[in-house]
């Protein structure tokens, strides 16, 4: 008897027969309102559909496809297109061209991978042949799919949901990789967790689908089970391969070439968008290019035409005092920012977020203009929402403006190609409390293990136990305990995490350096505000620091004034 004779063949009937009970486990769920009785029937008759589809197709591809290698090759972009396609819809948000982002790199993975396998590998004959290709491709890209969409999903959440703690190590001068590692690292063990957990059970609790399929062919357990080894190693490398290649794509489209996170370019998903949906949007894309762009470009500076603009709802105010006779570190020249809002709401899944005739445009603040000297004191005021924040942001090189008008130690912030050294001299401390994670002094084992504190050959940057000296010697002058520096960030108070803040922000400050204070002191009672505002002005005047400060306390507003 022949090996095919041995197999137990199956009928449509026997796999109608098969559904019936699949139907009555989605029946009782929607009897009990489980909410899974659709997705078991459409994922039933998907599973029969697109089997039976395949099996029609793959007949003659095995046939024909031995003297054709295109053809071979083809069905093989198809598989690569449509996993990439399936791998980049499951995310909870999403970017502009999310799609080749995932398809270069898995088309990468797979062609290296492929031409490991077949041509140095396994070295079927001839190389293409499809019975041995097409299946092992299917298999790479079924298992790649897992791994690159929970990945994305992962690192795009991370880039939302961790903006403040990325922007506040931007701040104390990490690049783009050093403030994303730890999502970088998350992201890549999510994605790899399934692949793991597979090669931890694979032969002990599960036996693989194609060793199955194998033994019941007729091959011999221990050939199924060697191919099974070759085969789960493969997709290891395709998996881990892409996971890693696409999660590092996605990382360096969020930042722009001046390090600026661009969490503006992700957007939220209301639904999973349609193959079709996402190739209307590819070509309304590239239609509207060239106005997108120039509105695009716009978002940073003011737009042209006038009868777009809405006027701020309030007036912003920057106060210096203490001026010297010396140079300004700093100096800002008539700096406006303005951008665009929407007064449309964007239509579920993949659509043109902008659109020409909807576009609208607001100005928060036009030419501002201001110096900073050595151990000067400026108060930026103004009501709620006219943009302080905004401008300190732009200040300190962390919101996307015109570059050009804001010039530190003489040269202008567009001119600097390094932006984690700018931002070293020049540092926001943020209104808001930012979940660190460790504790205050991993934070600043942290920092200066950033390449722009190694790399400062001048060595004007407080070395790291200068800085735990000075954070400590602040925190004592607050009157507050320096064992706190050894607490987890997420267990301090409001007013203890910022004061600690600021304590780290100033004694990880070169001396000449700019410190930007938004609301610094918002959380903290009238004596420590007090202490804190005291200590500052005298560090500041020593190490001659220019602080910035933004505050709605008009209290604190006459102090700086009167000091
Ligand atoms: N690029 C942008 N896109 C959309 N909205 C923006 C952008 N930049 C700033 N805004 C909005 O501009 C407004 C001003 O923000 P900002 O935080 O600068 O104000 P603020 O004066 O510091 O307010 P508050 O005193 O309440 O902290 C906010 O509504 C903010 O969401």
């Amino acid at each position: 008897m022949t090996q095919t004779e041995d197999l137990i063949n199956v009928s449509a009937i026997e796999i109608l027969i098969t559904m019936v009970p699949l139907m009555m486990v989605a029946w009782v769920s929607s009897i009990m309102g489980l909410g899974i009785a659709s997705p078991i029937l459409v994922g039933t008759i998907r599973a029969f559909v697109q089997l039976s589809i395949l099996g029609f197709i793959l007949d003659p591809i095995f046939v024909w496809g031995v003297d054709l290698w295109w053809l071979v090759l083809g069905y093989c972009g198809l598989m690569i297109l449509l996993a990439s396609y399936e791998s980049s819809v499951r995310s909870k948000y999403y970017l502009d061209g999310q799609f080749w982002m995932v398809l270069l790199p898995m088309a990468a993975t797979i062609v290296c991978v492929g031409a490991f396998a077949f041509c140095i590998v396994l070295k079927p004959d001839p190389v293409w042949d499809p019975q041995y290709v097409i299946p092992i491709v299917g298999m790479l890209l079924g298992n790649c799919i897992n791994g690159v969409s929970l990945a994305l999903n992962s690192i795009l959440n991370s880039l939302v949901e961790s903006s403040r703690e990325i922007e506040l190590l931007l701040s104390f001068g990490a690049n783009s990789y050093e403030a994303t590692s730890r999502l970088f690292r998350d992201a890549v063990r999510t994605g790899a967790m399934p692949q793991l957990n597979g090669m931890a059970i694979i032969g002990i609790i599960s036996i693989p689908g194609m060793m199955t399929g194998q033994i019941l062919g007729g091959t011999s357990v221990m050939q199924a089970a060697r191919y099974q080894i070759l085969i789960t190693y493969f997709i290891a490398l395709c998996s881990f391969g892409t996971t890693i290649m696409e999660t590092y794509l996605t990382l360096q489209v969020c930042f722009d070439s001046r390090t600026i996170l661009r969490t503006d370019l992700l957007r939220k998903r209301d639904a999973k968008p349609t193959f079709l949906a996402l190739l209307r949007s590819l070509c309304k894309k590239i239609g509207s290019y060239c106005q997108r762009k120039k509105q695009l470009s716009s978002r940073c500076g003011l737009p042209s035409d006038e009868s777009t603009r809405l006027l701020p709802s309030g007036s912003l105010c920057v106060s210096t005092w203490g001026r010297s006779g010396s140079a300004p570190i700093l100096s800002v020249e008539k700096l406006s920012y303005g951008f665009e809002t929407q007064s449309d709401d964007e239509a579920p899944g993949v659509t043109a977020k902008i659109d020409s005739d909807t576009a609208n445009f607001r100005t928060l603040f036009e030419n501002v203009s201001f110096q900073l000297y050595p151990g000067s004191t400026t108060l930026v005021s103004g009501p709620s929402g006219v943009g302080k924040s905004s401008l300190l942001r732009i200040v300190a090189g962390l919101t996307k403006a015109d570059a050009d008008k804001v010039v530190l130690s003489g040269v202008s912030q567009i001119n600097y190609t390094n932006m984690p050294l700018y931002r070293k001299k020049c540092r926001y401390v943020p209104q808001t409390k930012v979940d660190i994670p460790g504790t205050p002094y991993d934070f600043m084992a942290k920092i200066t293990s950033f390449k722009s504190w190694k790399s400062d050959i001048c060595g004007t940057s407080p070395t790291h136990s200068e800085i735990i000296n000075a954070s400590r010697e602040l925190l004592r002058s607050w009157g507050m305990n320096s064992s706190l520096l050894d607490s987890e960030w997420k267990s301090l108070s409001g007013g203890e995490s910022q004061r600690i803040l600021v304590a780290i922000s100033l004694a990880s400050l070169p001396h000449g350096g700019v410190i930007l204070l938004d609301e610094s002191t918002s959380a903290l009672d009238l004596e420590s505000k007090l202490k804190v505002e005291r200590s500052v002005q005298d560090y500041c005047t020593k190490e001659s620091i220019a602080a910035v400060w933004i505050s709605h306390d008009t209290g604190q507003q006459d102090r700086m004034k009167h000091k």
